[in-house]
């Protein structure tokens, strides 16, 4: 389990201080999905790098399963770092357009298991293969032999990889086609149920979050100005900002 207590990151910068997260508490149970919320600057990618250990708080504390992880030394982070894993937008962000599929799942799973052999190391590839649908005979191709949608799911694979206790996906469906959009959404959905993986789902489309995710958390300058379930949040939003961003929905995937 992930609890969050007042996270604040700040940035000095020549024009002042930039509160670009500013005292956000939350929590994500095993086996949920917590969906993050909020439209462009509202510190959504500063909190998951802060969560990630990619940069440090300003103060507040993260603790997963209970360790504290704001104070842990730079070694035990990188070690720690393996427990999450991110899912880009942009699948090129996470695959090396120079690594075939097997080069590149197989050295994932070397980060959680560097002494693993070939033959093991090759039944891991497929089998993350299998759970996101992408046959075993494509893994000795490279990234640009793949459609958009399939790279998302070769992404995906590479995230799941190092056995991670939590999956941050930052906006993963927004670049692709409205139709595959769903099935990587789909997808998501699924290995949330088969491995009870946990997972924070980064949108600025609440539509795409409430098809997703069990709990809503949503963000505007840097705070959290509501939390609940998916469904309390896209039903009965109490915030204004909530009132807006729900007006953006299509009326369609609102019932
Ligand atoms: N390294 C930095 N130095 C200074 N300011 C920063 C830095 N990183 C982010 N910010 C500022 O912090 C605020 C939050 O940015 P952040 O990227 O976290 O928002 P976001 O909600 O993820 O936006 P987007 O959806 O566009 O990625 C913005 O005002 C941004 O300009």
């Amino acid at each position: 389990m992930l609890e969050l207590d007042i996270i604040t990151k700040h940035f000095h910068t020549k024009q002042g201080i930039v509160r670009a997260v500013n005292g956000v508490s939350l929590t994500v149970d095993d086996g949920r999905i917590l969906g993050l919320v909020g439209e462009s600057g509202c510190g959504k990618s500063t909190l998951s790098r802060c969560i990630m250990q990619l940069i440090p708080v300003t103060s507040g504390s993260i603790k997963l399963n209970g360790e504290e992880l704001t104070t842990l030394s730079k070694a035990a982070i990188r070690h720690r770092r393996l427990d999450f894993q991110m899912v880009f937008q942009d699948p090129y962000a996470s695959l090396n357009p120079r690594m075939t599929v097997f080069a590149t799942l197989a050295e994932a799973i070397k980060q959680r298991h560097p002494k693993i052999d070939k033959q093991e190391a090759t039944r891991r590839v497929i089998k993350l293969l299998d759970t996101v649908g992408i046959a075993a005979r494509h893994m000795q191709k490279y990234p640009h032999e793949f459609s958009g949608g399939q790279r998302q799911r070769i992404a995906i694979a590479r995230a799941l990889a190092p056995e991670p206790k939590l999956i941050i996906a930052d906006e993963p469906v927004s670049a692709l086609d409205v139709s595959i959009q769903s099935q990587i959404l789909n997808l998501l959905r699924q290995l949330q149920r088969d491995l009870n993986l946990s997972m924070i789902f980064i949108s600025h489309d609440l539509g795409v979050v409430h098809y997703l995710a069990d709990d809503i958390a949503v963000m505007y300058g840097g705070k959290l100005v509501e939390t609940g379930t998916a469904d309390d949040v896209f039903y009965r939003p109490q915030n204004d900002y909530t009132k807006k961003l729900l007006n953006a929905v299509p009326k369609i995937a609102r019932k």
